[in-house]
């Protein structure tokens, strides 16, 4: 008989990923997916479910990767109109590779919001120039903080804008960053002169246009994750090098380049594996929607750490 799956919350998710560690096996898993069969990477492109009466999106996201052995599934629910919940709330389900069992149910908020900083930190490494010093924050949500922590891993920043829809939220973000930081009073303002920028909104139409970048700028563009929303206006995903987390997900879900109808020039597995360019100097987009695989891994994480503990604190009871 089956045991009963553990739960793991999110407390504990962000107790137990280290991001060092993580940033390193998303950066194995995104090369590992762009090599096709050969990577080992199974993630169909997730199904998604529009809640049009509530305005509200869920998502399905299985993976597995056999060089990992890990299998699990994340079930997404968006809702850029949640007020006292949060606007993303997830679950990922653990299963054994090797018998389809349940082994963990954990909080996916927590490793929504921490793999996809670090996945954009990934693309930020090979993309930006390694002499960024300013940073720009477009959204001042969850991902933004989530965001700010992954790419400084890489560097530190002598100045972090922000601005975002609502002042308060930049002004909060603003504190917790503390004196590097920033309030800006318009999207234009906050990145003049940025060597990096994020787009980390719930916009659906373009707010970041090509005229306001400083040529040679790597910008992650997280947001807009649906055919018909946008973030960058059509110039300037067609007047930059853009690179994308998947091919197949990005064709059907990225406004951005579906819209723009630009060139897509990479993956960014495929610059990991060295089949394609960095083409640092210029000014580069890493499109990002989202993958399964970089759930499946931070779950993989997290488990195995979760019961490493558990058997510990059986062993040598306090
Ligand atoms: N690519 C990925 O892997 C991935 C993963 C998770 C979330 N996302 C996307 O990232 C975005 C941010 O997610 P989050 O969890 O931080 O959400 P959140 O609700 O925590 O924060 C959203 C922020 O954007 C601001 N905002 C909303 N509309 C805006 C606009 N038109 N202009 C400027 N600012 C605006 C809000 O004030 C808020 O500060 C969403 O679009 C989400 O779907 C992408
Ligand atoms: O990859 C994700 O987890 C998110 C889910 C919500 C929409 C954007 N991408």
């Amino acid at each position: 008989m089956s045991q009963a799956p553990k739960y793991i919350s999110g407390e504990e998710v962000e107790k137990l990923l280290d991001l060092k560690e993580l940033l390193n096996s998303i950066e194995t898993a995104l090369g590992n997916y762009s090599k096709g069969k050969d990577g080992g990477v199974v993630q169909p492109v997730r199904l998604v479910v529009p809640i049009e009466k509530h305005h509200g999106h869920l998502g399905v996201m299985p993976g597995y990767s056999s060089s990992d052995e890990a299998l699990a599934t994340k079930i997404v629910a968006f809702y850029p109109e949640n007020k006292d919940l949060p606007t993303h709330q997830a679950w990922v389900l653990m299963q054994d590779p090797t018998n389809g069992s349940l082994n963990a149910i954990i909080d996916g908020v927590s490793i929504t919001s921490i793999r996809t900083g670090i996945a954009s930190a990934v693309a930020t490494k090979h993309l930006a120039n390694p002499n960024s010093r300013i940073l720009a924050l477009i959204g001042a949500g969850v991902q933004a903080r989530s965001h700010f922590k992954a790419l400084s891993l890489l560097q530190s920043f002598d100045e972090v804008r922000i601005f975002s829809r609502t002042r308060a939220s930049a002004q909060k973000l603003a504190k917790e960053i503390g004196k590097t930081a920033k309030v800006c009073s318009s999207v234009e303002e906050a990145v003049e002169d940025a060597d990096i920028i994020t787009t980390v909104s719930f916009a659906t139409t373009p707010i970041l246009k090509a005229e306001w970048v400083k040529p040679g700028a790597h910008i992650n563009a997280v947001g807009a994750c649906r055919p018909d929303w946008r973030e960058l206006e059509s110039r300037l995903m067609q007047e930059s090098v853009v690179y994308c987390d998947s091919r197949d997900a990005c064709s059907q879900e990225a406004g951005d380049i579906i819209l723009s109808e630009c060139d897509v020039f990479a993956e960014i597995g495929e610059v990991i594996n060295g089949e394609k360019q960095a083409l640092w100097e210029k000014t580069t987009i890493f499109k990002s929607v989202g993958m399964a695989i970089e759930d499946v891994l931070s779950a993989k994480i997290v488990y195995e750490k979760y019961m490493h503990q558990l058997k510990q604190d059986s062993e040598y009871p306090a």
